[in-house]
């Protein structure tokens, strides 16, 4: 076989669902729009629509077994995932399979019951999965009802699930994520037990019925950022984002539970229309620049940002030592593997081409840069951020405004960390911009901890720092003020 690197491909082991919504296509859907290559053991069929399950027919044992053999004697696994296993004799087979081949990165969805009630795992085929496979796999990711019969307790509240998860860890798996979208209340709580690390993740409930398939998608989001190179923390922190920002907006297909629009995360006019205030809200303007041109310090401290809540990050290379187009390439791709994995938009100061190439969310320009005709036409794909100093440059620019996310408007204050700054614009200057646009405004140039509270009272719709996160030594008190201010006003 070519010893070339290989393109990160990554397996379910699933059901079909003719409906498409879940199973097998929902992970292959989110596989793609994660950007890795998919491939798939076909465990059974089912008939099925969004109304139902109407039938479901397992395939014999050897068709599983042939399956394997041909993926394995061809591609490179990076992770794998499991979904409707229908009964003993499969969770057998596919146990035997993941041994044989040693795969790694396995996470366990441990399907048993379709949305509308039809069984897709009966009573033997989760006792194997407790007793023969969970102890093959990296994680397990039961819903309630799943993470109740596999800890032989039940669960009505965020402490039990806890238990739950210790319980299941138990079973020899290392790593739980319990979902917990079937308890009541208003947010969705899901509890992740990594070792003995433990995090609670927070999710808005959307009131849709069409949340078919969010088991299977989650859990594929997951595998495709491990087999990307993620942490699995990261993973499954960024594969909640995901899930997030597509179930508000499902496809409204057929005549019953409909469809996650999986791609919603790739399609950059949809990721534009599902855009909220608050992933906007908070960026971090850096480059190598602004670090003593240490790239592991840049690298650190973006990671650390995106973990603390930064929501954005712009690569901007500014300063006096010239960094050679080849480079800033490689830091900006490395930037947006980093970004990715914390669902952070990255934007690029200036450089289309490196926008493009590195395949950033957006670029950033200036009045005296590329115009916001010329991107569009080059790279309709692209978010785009404007600079706004004053009413003039507003009025010249207005032209532009439908085509762009935000505006940067600023300085706001003074600031050493620009050294063509224009003049400061103060908080009366950023309110007479912001009452004349609809488009959100991202203020800029000497915000702080501190001066926060007024900037957002003054109408701003977030903020883009530098050095209030290069120069702080306590970086993620400093965000968690942002986040607050934000909130407060
Ligand atoms: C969010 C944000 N606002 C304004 C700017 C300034 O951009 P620009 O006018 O292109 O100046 P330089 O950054 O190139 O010096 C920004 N980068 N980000
Ligand atoms: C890039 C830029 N554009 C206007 S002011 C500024 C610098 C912001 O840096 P700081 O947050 O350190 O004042
Ligand atoms: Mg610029």
């Amino acid at each position: 076989m070519s010893e070339k690197r290989q393109y990160p491909t990554v397996l379910t082991i699933a059901g079909s669902d003719s409906g498409g919504g879940a199973g097998l296509q929902a992970d292959m859907k989110t596989m793609q729009a994660f950007e890795v290559f998919s491939t798939c053991v076909v465990v059974g069929l089912t008939a099925q629509n969004t109304l139902g399950v109407q039938g479901a027919y397992p395939a014999d044992e050897s068709v599983v077994r042939a399956q394997f053999e041909s993926i394995m004697a061809d591609f490179e696994i990076r992770a794998a995932k499991t979904g409707a296993l229908f009964d003993e004799r499969r969770v057998k087979e596919v146990a035997k399979n993941v041994s044989r081949y040693k795969i790694k990165n396995l996470v366990v969805d441990p399907v048993m019951v379709a949305k509308g009630g039809a069984p897709l795992l009966d009573e033997d085929g989760v006792r194997t999965m407790k007793e023969d496979l969970l102890k093959r796999a990296l994680l397990v990711t039961p819903n309630i009802p799943e993470a109740e019969l596999l800890s032989g307790m039940s669960i009505g509240n965020l402490e039990e699930m806890k238990k739950a998860a210790s319980k299941i860890q138990a079973l020899g798996v290392p790593n739980v994520l319990v979902k917990g979208g079937h308890l009541a209340g208003e947010k969705v709580y899901n509890f992740a037990l990594l070792g003995s690390e433990t995090f609670v993740l927070t999710g808005e409930k959307v009131n849709t019925a069409r949340k078919h398939g969010t088991g299977d998608t989650l859990s594929a989001a997951i595998i495709s950022l491990l087999a990307k190179g993620c942490s699995l923390k990261s993973a499954i922190i960024a594969a909640n984002d995901y899930m997030n920002a597509i179930l508000p907006q499902p496809l409204f297909t057929g005549h019953g539970h409909g469809s996650l629009n999986h791609g919603l995360w790739k399609n950059p006019e949809k990721v534009r229309e599902s855009l909220t205030g608050e992933s906007l809200s908070r960026q971090l303007v850096i480059g190598l620049g602004n670090v003593q041109y240490d790239e592991q310090k840049l690298l650190g401290l973006v990671e650390e940002a995106c973990q603390a809540g930064m929501t954005v990050v712009q690569y901007r290379e500014k300063g006096e030592k010239r960094v050679d187009f080849e480079k800033r390439l490689e830091i900006a791709r490395k930037l947006k593997g980093l970004c990715a994995a914390y669902g952070v938009l990255l934007f690029i100061d200036d450089d289309v081409d490196l926008a493009i190439l590195s395949k950033a969310d957006g670029v950033h320009v200036g009045q005296d840069d590329t115009s916001v005709e010329a991107i569009v036409e080059r790279a309709p794909e692209l978010l785009i951020g404007l600079s706004i100093s004053t009413m003039q440059e507003l009025e010249k620019s207005k032209k532009d405004l439908a085509q762009i996310t935000y505006i940067g408007v600023g300085p706001v204050y003074e600031t050493t960390t620009k050294t063509d700054a224009k003049p400061a614009i103060g908080l009366e200057g950023l309110k007479a911009i912001k009452n004349q646009v609809k488009v959100p405004v991202i203020a800029i140039g000497g915000i702080n901890e501190e001066n926060a509270v007024a900037v957002y009272s003054a109408g701003a719709d977030g903020l883009a720092v530098i050095s209030a996160i290069t120069n702080s030594d306590h970086l993620i008190e400093t965000v968690k003020k942002l986040i607050k201010h934000g909130e407060a006003t």
